[in-house]
């Protein structure tokens, strides 16, 4: 039986070290390190195609890397065997971009699917109940949890998505790029709310994101990828002033002056 692990305070819950990652003559990861800290919000940002999506599935044993050591909550997520692999999976939840919800099963049913696989030991009835809590924890109104995926608003199939990721309690939580779809009034409720849960509930959250509103609002340090590896990984008034061409583009563009002076509003209006 896979059971929830405990994050140690004092070691990173995940850590890489000397990945590398190619296809072909592509060269992705070229010895990148990386640690995420217990108990952040560790916003993952960089260009298109510098190997975010890649690295996440590294993380999640989901994408065999060609060298490097990754270990996730103290387990070698490199090791094939297949309890490592459940034991990952047993204590991570994973928001993917477009919700990756099975079309043919009501919200309910997918929030099922985790819980029915690690508890088959649980009456149907508690199992509905369990599903029912995430589903309201993940701000869907209660009646959600008898649609489709299909009758739901992108925005809805987001916390559909998040209520299914919750529903083993993981200590950690992937998300990739959550807010990317949404309007800019939905991006911020889900920004707020991914912040709530990760207070509420003890979460590390590992996050890619292009969502430069995102970064300031909710993230305590972001990573940056770039020239295959991670080239600076700080709070974010320290990653502004980094000394590197894409991150000077990135954060000081005229995207980044309208999320930073949003961001400077609101601090001021709280
Ligand atoms: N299975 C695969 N086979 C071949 N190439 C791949 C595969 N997966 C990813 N790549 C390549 O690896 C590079 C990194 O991809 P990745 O999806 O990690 O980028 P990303 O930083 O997440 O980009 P984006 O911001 O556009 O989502 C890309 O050039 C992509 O084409």
């Amino acid at each position: 039986m896979n059971a929830v692990i405990v994050p140690d305070a004092a070691e990173p819950i995940v850590r890489v070290r000397g990945l590398v990652n190619r296809f072909g003559d592509q060269l992705v990861h070229d010895g990148l390190d990386l640690d995420v800290h217990p108990g952040e919000i560790l916003g993952v940002v960089g260009g298109s195609g510098s190997g975010k999506s890649v690295l996440m599935r590294s993380i999640l044993g989901l994408h065999e890397p060609d060298a490097g050591a990754i270990e996730v909550l103290g387990i070698d997520a490199r090791s094939q065997t297949a309890n490592a692999h459940r034991e990952i999976e047993r204590n991570t939840g994973v928001l993917f971009q477009d919700g990756a919800l099975f079309s043919s099963l009501t919200v309910g049913e997918n929030v099922q699917v985790p819980l029915k696989e690690y508890h088959p030991e649980l009456p149907d009835s508690l199992r509905y109940e369990l599903a029912l809590l995430k589903v309201k924890l993940s701000g869907l109104p209660a009646d959600a949890i008898n649609k489709l995926p299909s009758q739901l608003s992108g925005g809805m199939r987001k916390r559909a998505g998040l209520a299914r990721a919750l529903a083993l309690d993981p200590p950690l939580l992937f998300l990739d790029e959550p807010t990317a779809g949404l309007d800019p009034i939905g991006a911020a409720a889900f920004d707020r709310l991914i912040r709530t849960l990760q207070e509420a509930l003890g979460l590390t959250v590992f996050l890619v994101t292009h969502d430069l509103d995102t970064l300031y609002a909710i993230c305590d340090r972001v990573a940056v990828l770039a020239d295959h590896k991670v080239v600076v990984c700080a709070p974010i008034e320290e990653v502004e002033r980094y000394d590197h061409p894409w991150v000077q583009d990135y954060f000081h563009g005229p995207r980044a002056r309208a999320a930073q002076s949003g961001h400077a509003r609101q601090s001021q209006e709280n």
